[in-house]
């Protein structure tokens, strides 16, 4: 009893907006993270790069608003050939697959294991001419970065468990500033590129090896699928050293999350959104999480856990579509999770009321037929329910 009412309060502090406590409970955690990235970092790495200037015009806006910088050949193309052998004789002793990236659909390995890759990016990131991707808005007030890790990541169709085709889902990285160096040439492989996700969807491909983007880490973002041919790309993740709260939290939220602990992998990615101006597709991921949680809560048989935890997802739910009362899905995610919870009269006629909400916001047929659907659904229960009461 005294753990499940524990693990009641554990989650019910996931509840949406955290409080000013919590919120420096979750800041604290983060700052601890921090300094023990940067002395993982200093320890592979080197010391923190002091940021100079910059007065570089190279690099270019090319995906605004998300601000996707590009410059052309950063790396000098022979210095980029003899980094992609350096990484190929990794790769032939490597018996594994993917390593540290999302999938196992490609192969990687750390560039710090490789001099001559190490010595360059050091140098590069040093250097005045990687000074403008610090226009990326999220990096701009970084005045030391570190290089927390950075991986050479290699793209072949044969790699891919399909056999078809070899990229990354949509992510974001844990870094303030994500520099992309390309390896090879645009002609070396068909597909591929960088994707950036949001609305004028953008896939960038660059011409030659030693091209490079530029972007934040929290820009959602993919591996385009190559296709054919190989493509080999350098990755370096960059992290100001002043603590980045919404970065950390994310990292953090990320990492509960593969380990199961969904209550506290909540609380994390709630404390990783901003006070002010929070955007509803955001709550909507971590409502997500909750209900992720809820499902595991309940195979492992914790009904308060799961309980607490479809209260945090209704609660985030309810923000999101307070939010954005347009949104049909956050309208009907809403109501089909009280209709899901829902065990009284009163609660299915509650969630009867939650789906017409949705079907007025509803503008098309599609909309409308899940909403509609489950009002079906909600009335029938209240209606057995009354008749049930009255044969009582
Ligand atoms: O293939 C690309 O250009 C994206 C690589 C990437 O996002 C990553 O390794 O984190
Ligand atoms: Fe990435």
């Amino acid at each position: 009893m005294r753990s499940a009412t524990l693990l009641l309060i554990t989650a019910a502090r996931a509840l949406t907006p955290l409080s000013t406590h919590q919120l420096a409970a979750e800041h604290a955690k983060n700052v601890q993270r921090h300094e023990s990235d940067l002395a993982d970092s200093a320890k592979r790495w080197g010391a923190p790069i002091p940021v100079t200037g910059d007065d570089d015009a190279s690099w270019r806006a090319v995906a605004a608003p998300r601000t996707v910088l590009a410059a052309p050949s950063v790396m000098p193309r022979a210095v980029a050939r003899r980094i992609k052998r350096e990484a190929d004789a990794r790769f032939s002793e490597q018996t594994s697959m993917s390593r540290f990236s999302m999938t196992e659909d490609l192969r990687d390995c750390h560039a710090d294991e490789l001099p001559r890759t190490k010595r360059w990016l050091r140098a590069f990131v040093a250097s005045q001419r990687f000074a403008g991707a610090l226009r990326v808005p999220e990096a701009a007030n970084a005045t030391q970065l570190a290089i927390y890790d950075a991986l050479i990541v290699k793209y072949a169709p044969d790699l891919a468990r399909d056999r078809a085709a070899s990229g990354q889902p949509v992510h974001r990285d844990f870094s303030t500033l994500t520099l992309n160096v390309a390896l090879s040439d645009a002609d070396d492989f068909i597909g591929g590129g960088t994707r950036f996700e949001g609305p004028g969807d953008v896939t960038l491909t660059p011409v030659r090896a030693g091209d490079a983007v530029a972007h934040a880490g929290r820009t959602r973002h993919a591996g385009a699928a190559t296709t054919e041919g190989e493509r080999y790309v350098l990755v370096c993740f960059l992290a100001s050293t002043a603590p980045d709260h919404a970065r950390l939290s994310l990292a953090r939220a990320m990492d509960l999350r593969r380990a199961g602990k969904y209550a506290r992998a909540v609380r994390a990615a709630r404390s990783a959104l901003p006070t002010d101006a929070v955007d509803a597709a955001e709550l909507h991921k971590v409502a997500g999480l909750s209900l992720r949680g809820l499902a595991d809560a309940s195979a492992r048989r914790r009904p308060h856990l799961a309980e607490a935890l479809a209260d945090a997802a209704a609660a985030h739910l309810s923000e999101a579509a307070r939010l954005a009362p347009y949104d049909v899905v956050a309208l009907h995610s809403v109501a089909s999770l009280a209709l899901a919870r829902a065990s009284s009269g009163e609660d299915f006629r509650a969630a009867a009321e939650l789906c017409r909400a949705a079907l007025r916001a509803a503008r098309t047929d599609v909309e409308r037929a899940y909403p509609a659907h489950d009002l079906a659904l909600a009335e029938g229960e209240t209606e057995r329910l009354s008749a049930v009461a009255v044969a009582r």
